[in-house]
């Protein structure tokens, strides 16, 4: 069983956000911490992504803040950008683009120094089977195999949060199986991985932590050993 990294914290504090005016977010309280993998559950349109977002520094939180080891967080901080892994759940937008291509491109927006990207790139392809497709256009891969790209390509600066908006979605048992070993390891290094998945299986096998999100509110908070499914049910 992995240790917390108590010097990792990601907190929430009274955070709230609202689409033009349609709220979406309601003063959540929450903290996550290093060392653990948390889940987060909720129904189509909750604000799971939202709240990804938020975390992500993506957009600012209409109310409330986010901290990280207790210190107030700007959402444009380059410092702790520079701290994030962000897969998003349709994560590329440039088809033509190869696969070490957009490795490259990810690697050198967040700063990973030439050699050092070179190699790592190759870590990853060869981790996630993916050493065949590297001159291959984005577009012309298939969901689970663009998703493990979008996953490689968020590791190669070796972000100690890791964000993950429906992980495995498209992909094959055996990819979910290399995506959740990944994720036990990565975890194991005292990183803190959050993700979003509506696949409960998924999530009782790799949790250590869970929350439901309804109506854009936490309605569960807490330790994930027990049966999901049923608290998952008995949260609505
Ligand atoms: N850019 C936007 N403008 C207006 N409304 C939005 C926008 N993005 C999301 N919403 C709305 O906010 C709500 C929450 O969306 P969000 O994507 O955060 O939910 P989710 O829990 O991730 O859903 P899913 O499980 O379907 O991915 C939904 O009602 C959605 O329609």
């Amino acid at each position: 069983m992995m240790k917390k990294n108590l010097a990792l914290s990601l907190q929430l504090k009274q955070v709230s956000y609202a689409y033009e005016g349609k709220p979406i977010l309601h003063n959540i309280d929450w903290t996550l911490q290093g060392g653990e993998i948390t889940v987060l559950l909720g129904p189509n349109g909750a604000g799971k992504t939202t709240l990804l977002h938020l975390l992500a520094g993506m957009k600012p939180a209409q109310q409330g803040s986010i901290l990280l080891n207790q210190q107030v967080v700007h959402w444009q901080d380059q410092q702790y950008k520079k701290r994030i892994g962000y897969m998003m759940e349709f994560p590329f937008q440039y088809p033509f683009l190869t696969v070490i291509e957009i490795m490259r491109l990810i690697g050198q927006l967040r700063d990973v120094p030439t050699g050092q990207l070179e190699e790592s790139i190759q870590y990853w392809l060869k981790h996630f089977l993916l050493e065949s497709y590297s001159n291959y256009p984005i577009g012309a891969l298939s969901q689970g195999t663009a998703r493990r790209v979008a996953l490689a390509s968020q590791l190669l600066h070796e972000p100690d949060i890791l964000l993950l908006d429906e992980p495995t979605n498209g992909l094959d048992p055996d990819q979910v199986i290399i995506v959740r070993d990944t994720l036990q390891q990565y975890c194991s290094r005292g990183a803190l991985i959050l993700l979003s998945t509506h696949i409960m299986g998924l999530a009782e096998k790799l949790s250590h932590q869970a929350a439901i999100l309804r109506n854009g509110r936490i309605v569960y908070a807490g330790e994930s050993d027990g049966d999901l499914e049923s608290l998952y049910v008995a949260s609505k």
